[in-house]
């Protein structure tokens, strides 16, 4: 097997086990949410969340999610050399050290919302493996130190990408059999908003100056040089002849290893019929790349918030799914993911136990007032 043709079987099997939901169920749920005692559509987005997790589950009313699990995904980003980023590598290690002391916001968010966090190494460069050498609690399933420089070189080798998703797909698997009921994306990685921006333009054919943003925050020249980088990436790739018609070949040219592993993770929570909220522009720049492999796992998704990242809004856009949250947030580790849990929580609870109108003995309006 070469390099350049891996052997995709895993890839091929997870895809395979995701199945496309019953219209039909979507539809009971839908009536089942119209007989509640409230006016018709007076919940808004709430009442689509439970339609769609009913979808998922392939039950109505779904279970209410009851044990939320966040997987906080790790990596470092060989395109940091081209001054994309105002902070240093180290900052990845040192924020993974924090993560496991509890300290940072996203372990103030998961406690906040009874959420488990799970932090995961799966590209961590040395100068960032250096700073959590002997950490208890990191989960270590590094795939390579770091991805090469994307302006010049591609990100990973496609095995590397392969192994990077089958690592991401083992710990959504692992939450799941623990129990999680609800599974977040988090990421860390300084300088993974530039991949970000790469995938989006690569796989949207958008203009990188409509989808590149300040990340963790950068001066106006700064990111003018940081559309070039992107640019330059994304023609790269192309020149390479990687094409948007290949998510895979994509994500090994132009993404992170973080983003490998999201990608994973999103498909096997779409695989066992269990919801994944999207957090910021590095999960939906990934889920761009799991929707291409396997558009049914667009069932699972639910955008957690949407970040300030122009990046994500495209992806979302082009995804359709539109965020429960809008709180001029980019932070990433899973924050807005987190936060939006109690909300698809309250989404499922409504459909589950909410009275009828024949049930509570509530007259229901007259027919032909839409
Ligand atoms: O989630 C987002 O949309 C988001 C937006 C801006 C920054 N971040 C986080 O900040 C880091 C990347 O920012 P940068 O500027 O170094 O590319 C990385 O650790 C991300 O988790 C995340
Ligand atoms: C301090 C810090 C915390 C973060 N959390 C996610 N990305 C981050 C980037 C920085 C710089």
């Amino acid at each position: 097997m070469s390099p350049e043709s891996p052997d995709t079987a895993m890839l091929d099997a997870l895809i395979a086990r995701i199945e496309v939901t019953d219209p039909t169920v979507a539809q009971a749920a839908r009536e089942h949410q119209d007989r509640l005692t409230k006016p018709r559509g007076s919940l808004g987005q709430l009442e689509d969340v439970s339609v769609r997790l009913a979808a998922l589950a392939a039950v109505v009313p779904a279970p209410v999610p009851a044990t939320p699990a966040v997987a906080v995904f790790v990596g470092d980003h060989g395109v940091h050399a081209q001054g994309v980023s105002p902070w240093p590598r180290e900052v990845t290690g040192q924020m993974v050290a924090n993560f496991l002391a509890g300290g940072a916001v996203v372990n103030a968010l998961a406690r906040q919302v009874g959420a488990t966090v799970r932090v995961v190494d799966v590209g961590m460069s040395p100068e960032a493996a250096a700073v959590v050498a002997a950490a208890p609690g990191l989960d270590r399933r590094s795939v390579r130190a770091g991805t090469g420089d994307i302006t010049v070189e591609p990100a990973m080798s496609r095995a590397e990408a392969l192994a990077a998703i089958a690592a991401g797909a083992a710990v959504a698997e692992g939450l799941l059999a623990e129990g999680h009921d609800l599974l977040v994306t988090g990421d860390m990685g300084i300088a993974n908003t530039t991949p970000s921006a790469a995938l989006v333009a690569a796989l949207l054919g958008a203009d990188p100056a409509a989808v590149t943003g300040r990340g963790t925050g950068i001066d106006d020249a700064t990111l003018a040089h940081k559309v070039d980088v992107v640019s330059r990436a994304v023609g790269r790739a192309t020149a390479d002849g990687v094409t948007a018609d290949d998510p895979l070949g994509v994500l090994a040219a132009v993404g992170g290893v973080e983003h490998a592993a999201t990608v994973g993770y999103l498909l096997a929570a779409a695989a066992a019929q269990v919801p994944v909220v999207l957090d910021g522009v590095i999960a939906c720049s990934s889920a761009l790349v799991a929707a291409r492999l396997a558009p049914a796992a667009r069932a699972a998704m639910f955008a957690g918030h949407r970040s300030v990242e122009p990046g994500a809004s495209a992806a979302l856009a082009a995804l359709d799914l539109v965020p429960l949250l809008d709180l001029g947030m980019r932070l990433g580790e899973g924050s807005g993911g987190v936060l939006a849990v109690p909300v698809i929580q309250a989404a499922a609870r409504v459909l589950a136990e909410v009275a009828t109108f024949d049930g509570a003995g509530v007259t229901d309006k007259t027919a032909g007032q839409e």
